[in-house]
């Protein structure tokens, strides 16, 4: 029987089909449909039960396309599609299925008076599928909007060219069970899906779903910033079904989810896509010489790149061209001399150094509009001739460190470690917000951590600007709390009242401008062992995204950037979980962390190592290896020293291999998702 705690929000006596002359008692609770046979006789029936959060849609049959055979030519019936999980025979993993029951009944005189009464029962069905609470009083009135249409965009060349087949034999007909109208459209061009973004009436639809690999993906993204009405634009839901071969979004929602990543990848897509919630996700603005996109994925340099672009030519063999090139690029190693550049979010640990480490700054940002902004930052904008702005508040929390993992609107992150010691960084998810945060303790703040580490090995390229030069330059919109003073001459008259005596936790207000033109407010408080640092910038329709972070690609990086000198086998900037199905390339990733996972490996790795390092990679136990080091950073640089080798951006190649320096942009972006 059903659970008696639940409440009950419709009963009532239904056949089966095929067994039509079998009556089953069905009762409908927020949490499933639960129906057992009533017994003629004292034996007791199994009680079956369909799960509400397995559910994607129940339809009516009508009077002439019911269930055959059918109890009599009154019958009229609903048939719920859930998709629950199920064993496989022999692997014993999870996967999902579909189920497909039929509930009939010809319990009053007509098929329109029974027609009426199987309604209700589907009405409360697809509200409470598409998580809509209804209580007992409400089950007479509910009754299931309907869904805005969905635009679906197929690139029929991704991957081994089976887009249209997916979305023709395995999406569309979810979509229908599922009740959502939907209208599809096939690229024609490179660039096609990009062009149509621009200019498409976004109010018309209620999403955007792309059915390819993860290089429509970059022109939807991309198509939606450069509108003049980004700032809206970009907040349009962006769903995601893998069509190509690498499909890194699919598997990073799929992960996020709880859903395989590798079984069955396209139907666990689409119930995630028909199940979703509006999650947000972060993006990257990324910069090269000649140009500034929007990047989902990750920038990769050194094999991992090689291997992407390398394996194009074996793109019909799908996710398999990976292995393919993994396996040539080890036997043919390279490493690439260059510089890397990072501004952390925790004090930077060096993987060699083993000794524990106290914590004592984290650094955050956030992203708001300007609608949502406090009324003090509208009044430093106007102080600005630059369209963005910027603010930091640097609090000192009384916690101390290490920090163990922690919750912020019921979501708890994994622990993460920086470096050999017993740091531990905690990720904030805030789902929802225009703003997401994160925290990590860190090391004791040093006052100029522009530390040049390792040793130059004959670079080629030259950088605009001298090393020297660079570290004796003033920090941009990150400012150490000790340092303040460095930058009072931009100060505003808030400022000097950060000295003011402190009372409670959040101390008076510092107000800065950054050598970049954004603004600081800087908050101290009482005694702690760390610090935060959160910095926020504020985007607006028509005006630049802001770059807070960025100086020009010409000139150095600032002062509290880290910067390492040397050859690498691979530097790779990643927002997602996962670079392919079998690549857990950052396990603590969210889609919203507002971090840049940077993940770098030296050179003098054997070929051996290598090859087992990438054995790891689909476990994402990697980042434990001693060759690994792995940064959560705001902001990074690759300045690489020749001209060989490759840069991919969320998989698409850069024309030639040149200086790249991305910022994350936390939560900007809406995707359908479950968290
Ligand atoms: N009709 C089309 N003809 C040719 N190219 C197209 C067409 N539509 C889209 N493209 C381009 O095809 C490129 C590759 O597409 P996509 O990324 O979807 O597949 P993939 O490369 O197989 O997958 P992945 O990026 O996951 O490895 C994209 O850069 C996209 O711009």
């Amino acid at each position: 029987m059903a659970n008696w705690r639940d409440e009950v929000l419709l009963e009532g006596d239904f056949s089966i089909p095929p067994k039509i002359r079998i009556l089953f008692k069905v009762t409908l609770t927020p949490l499933g449909i639960f129906y057992s046979q009533i017994s003629t006789i004292s034996s007791q029936y199994e009680e079956k039960f369909v799960q509400i959060s397995d559910v994607i849609g129940c339809h009516c049959g009508s009077a002439n396309v019911s269930p055959t055979p059918r109890r009599s030519d009154n019958t009229a019936s609903f048939t719920v599609y859930s998709y629950p999980f199920r064993k496989k025979l022999f692997s014993g993993k999870k996967t999902r299925h579909r189920v497909a029951v039929t509930f009939e009944t010809d319990q009053f005189a007509t098929f329109e008076e029974n027609h009426i009464h199987v309604l209700r029962w589907k009405n409360v069905i697809n509200c409470l599928s598409r998580g809509i609470h209804i209580n007992p009083g409400d089950v007479d009135s509910c009754e299931s909007s309907p869904m805005d249409r969905f635009l679906i965009l197929v690139n029929p060349h991704s991957g081994p060219g089976r887009a249209m087949q997916i979305c023709k034999g395995e999406v569309e007909p979810m979509l229908e069970e599922a009740c959502i109208p939907f209208k599809i459209i096939v690229t024609e061009y490179a660039g096609h899906a990009h062009d149509l973004i621009q200019n498409l009436e976004l109010a018309e639809w209620g999403a955007v779903v792309i059915v390819s690999g993860d290089g429509l993906v970059y022109e939807v993204f991309n198509g939606l910033m450069k509108r003049a009405d980004w700032t809206t634009a970009i907040k349009k839901p962006v769903g995601y079904i893998p069509g190509g071969s690498g499909n890194a979004l699919g598997c990073a929602i799929n992960y996020a989810a709880g859903e395989p990543v590798l079984e069955n990848p396209v139907l666990h897509s689409t119930f995630v896509l028909i199940k979703h919630r509006v999650v947000p996700m972060d993006l990257v603005l990324v910069q090269t010489p000649s140009q500034q996109l929007y990047s989902f994925l990750s920038v990769t340099w050194g094999i991992v790149a090689d291997i992407d672009y390398e394996s194009e030519k074996y793109r019909n063999l799908g996710e398999a061209r990976f292995t393919v090139g993994a396996i040539k690029r080890i036997v043919n190693l390279r490493s690439y001399s260059g510089r890397l550049s990072f501004l952390p979010v925790a004090e930077y640990v060096p993987k060699s150094e083993t000794a524990p480490r106290r914590l004592t700054k984290v650094r955050r940002f956030s992203l708001r509009s300007m609608s949502n902004s406090l009324g003090s930052i509208d009044s430093i904008d106007s102080r600005q001739s630059r369209s963005s702005s910027v603010v930091l508040t640097s609090a000192r929390s009384l916690e101390s460190s290490p920090l163990s993992s922690d919750r912020v609107h019921g979501v708890s992150a994994p622990g993460y470690t920086n470096g050999g010691g017993d740091v531990q960084l905690t990720i904030n998810e805030q789902s929802g917000s225009d703003s997401d945060t994160l925290s990590s303790p860190s090391k004791p703040a040093q006052k100029h951590s522009n530390s040049v580490v390792g040793g130059g090995d004959g670079a080629h390229w030259t950088p605009a600007v001298p090393r020297d030069t660079a570290t004796s330059s003033p920090p941009a919109a990150v400012v150490d709390v000790t340092s303040t003073t460095e930058i009072n001459s931009n100060f505003t008259q808030n400022a000097r009242t950060r000295h003011s005596p402190q009372s409670s936790m959040h101390g008076p207000l510092v107000n800065g401008t950054t050598p970049q033109g954004g603004q600081q407010q800087h908050k101290t408080t009482g005694q702690s062992d760390f610090e935060e640092e959160t910095f926020y910038a504020d985007k607006k329709d028509g005006h630049a995204v802001p770059t807070p972070f960025l100086p020009p690609l010409d000139e150095p990086v600032p002062d509290n950037w880290v910067v390492i000198e040397g050859k690498f086998v691979l530097a790779c900037a990643i927002y997602q979980t996962h670079l392919g199905s079998d690549m857990l390339a950052a396990p603590s990733a969210r889609l919203s962390d507002g971090i840049i996972h940077l993940m770098f490996v030296r050179e003098g790795i054997s070929r051996n190592n290598l090859f087992n390092l990438f054995l790891t990679f689909s476990e994402g136990t990697h980042i434990d290896s001693p060759y690994v080091e792995f940064v959560p950073v705001l902001a990074f640089r690759l300045e690489p020293h020749h001209n060989s080798g490759n840069i991919m951006i969320d998989g698409e190649r850069l024309d030639e291999v040149m200086p790249v320096q991305g910022q994350v942009l936390p939560g900007l972006a809406r995707i359908m998702a479950i968290q």
